[in-house]
């Protein structure tokens, strides 16, 4: 047996509840209504396809990014989610993006290993967050995730870090380094890169996003929490962005609606922060994204774009105008999906509350009275690897 079946047979016998890891995160899948709804098959017209060039271009005209900026409001109103064009990364890029990540996937297990995720405060230094993560390793919604993983996220300014409490070389949580593979050798110069060119098309979108809303022309502040138009780019401007580089075998006991089987790829959620850019290899059926009347669309990639979701920091600044739109991934292909989602997040200090203008136009109440995205972030982290929640942050 190969690594990976043993990898896999182990991760699922956990997940039926089976093995000691099971025992405490003994499935307890949430079998309310709106994970039993029908899934689509396909929607007429499908989710919204948006082209950001205009935000990206600095000689475009205002009446095309204002054309951009209504598409965006109503495709956040309607779904939380679309395909974003125009966002000039070449395909080639994208495609040595995937590939590179199925490179490291098919991997034997003690070579994935050499940069797995530790606890933070432990003797192996890790910091709770970065690195590899196995089969079942991450947990939604209390069920075991199928799928593996390496999180990367902004570093953790030096002169910030604090030491966890289990001696030398301990951290705290997300203020560790990065962790690269040594293999595919060119992985990480090919990802440091595409990071650096994901990052501008999110600034764009956030910026596009602040227009969307009709904030208001940029008073050219450096308070961040003027609300401009530039509210969300001025609040991302050292934006803790995390990258999510996942392989996903098919599932065997694919989550069935009103059978009780419950096996996920990705269990149903939210993401934490602003935008997210995903991009897949073109394995379909997998992604499915929840309606406003609770049934689930296949969000099937569209080659050359992302799928793009806003996140639970834009539904608070927006107090609920815009939603966070709940999504899932159930793999049942007979060949390893590879997904590489971006996370374009608010600055780790960023006070998150929502806009007056928002407010005025939505139930004249405040969802939230406003805190840190980092606060949000270390709590989804810790239920993340974590059954029950963990203060010692
Ligand atoms: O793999 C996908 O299609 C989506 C993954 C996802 O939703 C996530 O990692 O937050
Ligand atoms: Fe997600």
């Amino acid at each position: 047996m190969s690594d990976m079946e043993a990898a896999l047979n182990a991760a699922r016998t956990r997940q039926i509840g089976g093995d000691n890891l099971g025992s405490s995160l003994n499935p307890t899948p949430d079998s309310g209504s709106r994970y039993d709804k029908p899934i689509v098959a396909a929607q007429e017209d499908g989710l919204p396809i948006i082209d950001i060039s205009a935000f990206l271009d600095p000689s475009s005209s205002q009446e095309a990014r204002q054309t951009t900026a209504k598409a965006i409001n109503a495709a956040c109103v309607n779904y939380g989610f679309f395909y974003l064009t125009g966002h000039g990364i070449p395909v080639s890029k994208l495609d040595e993006i995937v590939s590179l990540a199925r490179d490291f996937f098919s991997l034997q297990l003690e070579e994935k290993n050499k940069i797995k995720r530790f606890d933070a405060g432990g003797p192996e230094g890790g910091d709770g967050a970065r690195g590899y993560q196995g089969l079942g390793e991450n947990v939604t919604g209390g069920l075991q995730d199928m799928q593996e993983a390496i999180d990367w996220y902004r570093d953790w300014d030096e002169d910030k870090k604090e030491a966890g409490d289990g001696g030398p070389c301990s951290v705290k949580t997300l203020q560790g380094s990065n962790l690269w593979p040594e293999k595919p050798a060119e992985l990480k110069e090919v990802y440091l890169d595409y990071i650096e060119r994901v990052k501008k098309v999110g600034e764009a979108l956030v910026h596009a996003m602040g227009v969307a809303l009709d904030l208001g022309p940029p008073a050219r502040t450096t308070e961040q929490n003027t609300e401009d138009e530039e509210v969300f780019v001025r609040n991302c401007d050292t934006s803790f962005w995390v990258m999510r580089m996942i392989g996903y075998p098919p599932l065997t006991n694919p989550h069935t609606p009103g059978t009780g089987i419950d096996q996920f790829s990705c269990g149903a959620h939210t993401d934490y922060g602003c935008v997210t850019l995903l991009l897949t290899d073109p394995t379909p059926g997998a992604l499915q994204v929840q309606l406003k009347d609770g049934t689930w669309l296949n969000a099937d990639p569209i080659p050359g774009a992302f799928v793009v979701n806003i996140g639970d920091m834009i539904e608070r600044w927006t107090n609920g105008l815009w939603k966070s739109t709940m999504h899932r991934v159930i793999h049942r292909g007979n060949k390893s999906r590879i997904s590489v989602p971006f996370f374009y997040e608010p600055n780790f200090d960023a006070v998150v509350k929502p806009l007056k203008k928002c407010v005025e136009e939505t139930s004249g109440k405040p969802i939230h009275e406003g805190s840190t995205y980092g606060d949000h972030l270390l709590t989804k982290v810790f239920s993340n690897f974590y059954y029950s929640k963990r203060t010692d942050w």
